[in-house]
């Protein structure tokens, strides 16, 4: 299962950072050089990292070639034994929220996981969470993006609570229908407001929360205890331009990013335990 290998992972190399990949066409003089380069990033990496986690639409904007590279990164990620996260925020009505969980969750993809919007409704949750279960996979549901004006929708109050505190309730109840004391079924929290992760952590007690932000958003390893469980684990957190394009496209540049997010977040994970 998939919340089981991050923790198995993530204790057995001592890290609970996360790696985007997220690769930009412009930072590069063609398709083969971003290839090349991010395939060998998340190689190079990969000792530091608990899972990988592909940003779709970065591989979407560069068409048939960067469809290819995302199945390449995934493969890559296989052989390597390193944990994917596929961050597609997809959600839709019950029946094509089938096909995307057919598409990402099962089949040669089983096992994985990925990102989903409850925006259409909690019941449209359900086709990704049943395909997570039976698969070995894993969903993570947005609750309380990372963006500045993620409060928009997020923050909306009704009955004192608020649109995303009603979302992770869901988290939380989807968690209970599980017997293993780690769900399937996990959470976005923004790396960047650390004020909250401790209500958060508190609402979703079997959620592995995954924490994006870290770096080019400007969220801290420091300010992130309060987001792990009392042995240290529970949350992932994630860094994609802090790590690839630590220092434009050096390769050593990326690996000493990865290694000083490493020891910060496992220094937050630790205050904890
Ligand atoms: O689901 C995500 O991964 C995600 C959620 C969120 O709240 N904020 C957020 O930035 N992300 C993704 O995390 C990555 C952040 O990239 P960097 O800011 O370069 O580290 C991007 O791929 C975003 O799409």
């Amino acid at each position: 299962m998939f919340q089981y290998r991050l923790v198995e992972r993530g204790n057995a190399l001592k890290t609970r950072l996360c790696l985007g990949l997220d690769p930009r066409l412009t930072a590069y003089d063609s398709v083969e050089a971003m290839r090349s380069h991010t395939l060998a990033v998340l190689e190079a990496v990969a000792p530091f990292i608990a899972c990988v986690k592909p940003q779709a639409a970065f591989y979407e904007a560069a068409g048939l070639p960067g469809l290819q590279l995302m199945d390449e990164v995934m493969m890559l990620a296989r052989r390597l034994d390193v944990p994917v996260l596929l961050d597609a925020k997809r959600g839709d009505i019950g029946s094509t929220a089938e096909a995307y969980a057919q598409a990402w969750l099962e089949g040669r993809h089983a096992g994985n996981a990925i990102t989903i919007n409850p925006y259409l409704g909690f019941a449209t949750l359900r086709p990704f969470v049943a395909s997570a279960r039976q698969h070995g996979g894993a969903v993570f549901v947005l609750v309380r993006t990372s963006n500045p004006d993620s409060g928009d929708l997020q923050g909306l109050m009704a009955d004192g609570r608020s649109v995303a505190e009603y979302v992770a309730r869901e988290v939380a109840r989807l968690g209970e229908e599980e017997a293993e004391a780690l769900a399937s079924v996990g959470a976005v929290v923004g790396a960047t407001h650390p004020a909250e992760l401790a209500r958060f952590r508190a609402l979703m007690p079997k959620a592995t929360l995954l924490l994006p932000g870290l770096g080019a958003q400007g969220a801290t390893a420091a300010t992130l205890a309060p987001a792990f469980l009392a042995d240290g684990t529970g949350a992932v957190v994630s860094a994609s331009r802090g790590i690839q394009y630590a220092q434009g496209c050096d390769l050593d540049a990326a690996v000493a990013a990865a290694q000083g997010f490493r020891d910060e977040l496992n220094l937050a994970a630790g205050q904890h335990g």
